[in-house]
């Protein structure tokens, strides 16, 4: 028997209604809005990504919702490094429209894709085609180059920044080729900025510092928004040791907002245990994970976890042979995802929260974003 026990969680269900859950999922998701305690995330049995209706923020009924959910928020982040938040502001209309533009976007022949190649960590501006980045925590370039021949990550991507820099400029394809796509992922990347902007604010609450603290620190969109496309793969290659759609890595900036198709393989590291696990796709969610620079400003406070993605569950298919011959072979399905890295402005220098220095002092040096960031890209492409 389903036993429907909270309102975010009925609203998420009633998000569900086109799809068919089953009283297995219904109870996960229950167990997935619970709020998190320190002891869930030691064992794996346990760990969870925990769940929040942002709503609850954004719409709070009073100072205690708000602050109340602000802390939810500050809580999954210093213990797992990672929530889903629904009701997080980006539509599903326009997440649907995105990931239409996403797939035609990446159905172009390579040739055209190629003409808008990624060229200069500075710009990070660009289409990056398959194995030419290796994301890892390895700051060794001999180290990095290695993993690129042994265990390449199997993924293409379109990395697009600001529309108005005045130095750099984004890729666009021609109208002609994918229409609509401009003006689509301009409409998103505003609504992605947006978020951004009031998930810092509910950060800066339940870090007890002022609830405008981060604004005009962030205010000037130095985000990059990355389209990913993972191509249909053998699954005896993406099991091999060491070869992942996307390696274990962190991401750079301060928020990830991860939005995914249904197909799945992104898998979240327990930080106690160091064992992964699966981030499952939920509808009407969006992931998101701190990053590193947002990790160093907070001290350490909040966690920015190593994250990968592998082979999702796989289906077998009948293939015929040039001779005719007819055998079932194991297929990968494709997916696609989009992550909106956010970014402070790139002259903020990120130092120690006055909240979040503790007995200990601060643990790094202030350091400026373009720097901090720039450094970062530079040691994962070629
Ligand atoms: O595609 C995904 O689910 C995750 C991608 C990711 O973590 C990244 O590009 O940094
Ligand atoms: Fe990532």
């Amino acid at each position: 028997m389903v036993v429907w026990p909270s309102a975010p969680f009925t609203n998420l269900v009633l998000r569900c209604t086109r799809l068919t859950i089953s009283s297995d999922m219904a109870l996960c998701l229950w167990r997935q809005t619970r709020t998190l305690s320190r002891n869930d995330v030691k064992s794996d049995v346990s760990f969870r990504i925990p769940l929040v209706d942002f709503s609850r923020y954004r719409n709070a009924a009073s100072h205690s919702e708000k602050q109340q959910t602000a802390d939810d928020i500050v809580n999954a982040f210093r213990e797992v490094g990672f929530v889903y938040l629904m009701n997080h502001g980006v539509t599903d209309g326009m997440l649907e429209n995105v990931f239409g533009q996403v797939k035609e976007f990446f159905r172009m022949p390579v040739q055209k894709k190629d003409q808008l190649a990624w060229e200069d960590p500075r710009a990070n501006r660009g289409y990056v085609r398959q194995g030419r980045e290796r994301v890892t925590q390895s700051t060794s370039v001999e180290e990095i180059a290695a993993l690129r021949l042994t265990a390449p990550d199997s993924k293409e991507s379109m990395e697009i920044g600001r529309d108005w820099d005045s130095v750099w400029k984004n890729q666009w394809p021609k109208e002609e080729d994918v229409p609509g796509f401009r003006s689509t992922i301009l409409d998103f990347f505003e609504a992605c900025h947006d978020t951004h902007t009031v998930i810092m604010r509910s950060i800066a609450l339940g870090l007890r510092l002022d609830e405008t603290f981060f604004d005009d620190k962030i205010n000037e969109q130095w985000h990059n928004l990355r389209l990913l496309s993972y191509p249909p793969l053998d699954a005896d290659l993406l099991r091999k040791d060491g070869q992942a759609r996307a390696g274990a890595h962190s991401d750079y900036g301060t928020l990830t907002l991860l939005f995914q198709d249904a197909v799945g393989g992104l898998e979240v590291q327990n930080p106690h245990t160091m064992h992964f696990h699966p981030a499952t796709p939920i509808p009407g969610t969006v992931v998101v994970n701190v990053g590193d620079l947002l990790s160093r400003w907070s001290n350490d406070t909040l966690r920015s976890t190593l994250h990968r993605v592998v082979a999702p569950p796989s289906y077998m298919k009948t293939a015929t042979s040039a001779t005719g011959e007819q055998k079932q072979v194991e297929i990968i399905p494709e997916r696609k995802s989009i992550a909106f890295f956010c970014n402070p402005n790139f002259g903020a220098v990120v130092e120690c929260l006055p909240t979040c220095v503790g007995s200990e002092g601060p643990k790094y040096e202030p350091v400026q974003t373009e720097k901090y960031i720039v450094g970062r890209l530079s040691d994962t492409y070629f």
